[in-house]
């Protein structure tokens, strides 16, 4: 039988009743993890990552209610070298105000679980997610649990003696398993709205194939960037696009051993970046030109244009934040694009996807 796209696609919409809702919920918590991004942003550059000391996944939904229980825990504070070496004195007033933030993205968390988890058991008990779909959404689920442990994993190495801040490594675990979770909610949901793509144009494939390569740019800028906010390397050489007036900066290899430079030295971590933001966003153009020149006018050709902005927009607040020295709002910005970015790469990679083949 002859492939039909057409056909086909009417047979997912009829394989897949009432995927809708589902699809809806998905790119909910999708939304929701999107604001646990920027909110994450925000705990760490106000520094109040590691003001709650205890893992509690229940019993902690309550803040303190009483002033013996803030006192307990400002006394735990206090047994830590970021007390130490960056608050001390700042007492139990300075201590509730990095306090809120941190009791804030621990229970957007729990609330995230919750919107995951119950709507998934109503779907489930109802029988109106499609079988094939289960294993994905429990998966899910466990991601969404181990980013939780991960979040903890990664405070706890603040407690560590000498250290003021979190290790960069668990920092950029805990940025990509955020992106890796958010990108499979919407990656599903999007699938769910739309099971089959529509007949691609001939010249869909190699359009494909550069929004591909502006895709892996992108998700390496990412991942560099977080090693730029783990070490807090945005605080330094906060001129552009030179640093201290040179193109590569001094002493780029200085560590050993070399692997280092790329993950714990502020200048090479702070031009890999630049580097990678660059090289990604000149990719991400050349795709949006490749498309709005070779693919007919529709959703396609208009995601390869959105993704050429979104990329643009966060080169810019970038910069912008370099120069001002990553203010808060700036940096949870630039953070909170950052996902913005990634949302119009899957767009994009969803409107340029092949079709399935016909059974
Ligand atoms: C498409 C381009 C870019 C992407 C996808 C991107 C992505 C990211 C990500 C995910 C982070 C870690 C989380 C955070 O924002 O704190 C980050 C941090 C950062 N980026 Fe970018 N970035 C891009 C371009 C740039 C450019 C061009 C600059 C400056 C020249 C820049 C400067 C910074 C700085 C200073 C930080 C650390 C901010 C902080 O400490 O909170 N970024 N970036």
């Amino acid at each position: 039988m002859p492939f039909d796209v057409q056909t086909s696609a009417a047979a997912a919409d009829r394989t897949q009743p009432n995927s809708r809702p589902i699809a809806l919920w998905l790119l909910t918590v999708a939304g929701m993890v999107w604001a646990m991004v920027a909110i994450g942003g925000a705990t760490r550059l106000t520094g109040s990552g590691l003001s709650i000391m205890e893992w509690a996944p229940l019993s902690g939904t309550l803040p303190p209610l009483s002033e013996a229980e803030w006192q307990r825990l400002y006394d735990l504070y206090r047994t830590i070298p970021q007390y130490a070496l960056v608050n001390q004195g700042f007492g139990l007033a300075g201590f509730k105000e990095i306090f809120w933030l941190e009791w804030f993205h621990r229970l957007w968390g729990r609330l995230i679980g919750l919107a995951y988890a119950l709507p998934l058991l109503w779907f489930w008990l109802r029988g109106r997610i499609p079988a094939g779909l289960k294993p994905r959404l429990l998966l899910l689920l466990a991601l969404g649990g181990l980013q939780g442990a991960v979040g903890w994993f990664m405070v706890a190495s603040g407690f560590e003696a000498d250290r003021t801040a979190v290790s960069p490594y668990r920092l950029v675990t805990h940025l990509g398993l955020a992106l890796v979770l958010y990108a499979a909610l919407l990656w599903t949901g999007l699938s769910l709205l739309r099971p089959q793509p529509a007949a691609p144009h001939p010249a869909t494939r190699s359009v494909r194939r550069q929004v591909k390569a502006a895709v892996w740019l992108l998700v390496a800028t990412m991942l560099a960037g977080g090693f730029v906010a783990g070490i807090r390397a945005g605080f330094d050489y906060n001129t552009f696009p030179l640093m201290e007036g040179r193109w590569v900066p001094e002493g780029y290899w200085r560590l050993e051993p070399l692997w280092t430079n790329l993950t714990t030295n502020i200048p090479a971590v702070q031009f890999n970046h630049r580097l990678l933001a660059t090289l990604a966003t000149l990719a991400a153009l050349g795709a949006a030109f490749a498309g709005w020149r070779r693919l007919p006018a529709g959703p396609a050709r208009q995601a390869c244009l959105g993704l050429a902005g979104a990329a643009c927009l966060q080169y810019a607040l970038g910069v912008a934040a370099l120069l001002l020295v990553v203010p808060v709002w700036l940096g949870t910005l630039h953070q909170a694009c950052a996902v913005l970015v990634l949302t119009a790469a899957l767009i994009a990679l969803h409107a340029l996807r092949e079709p399935r083949r016909a059974k």
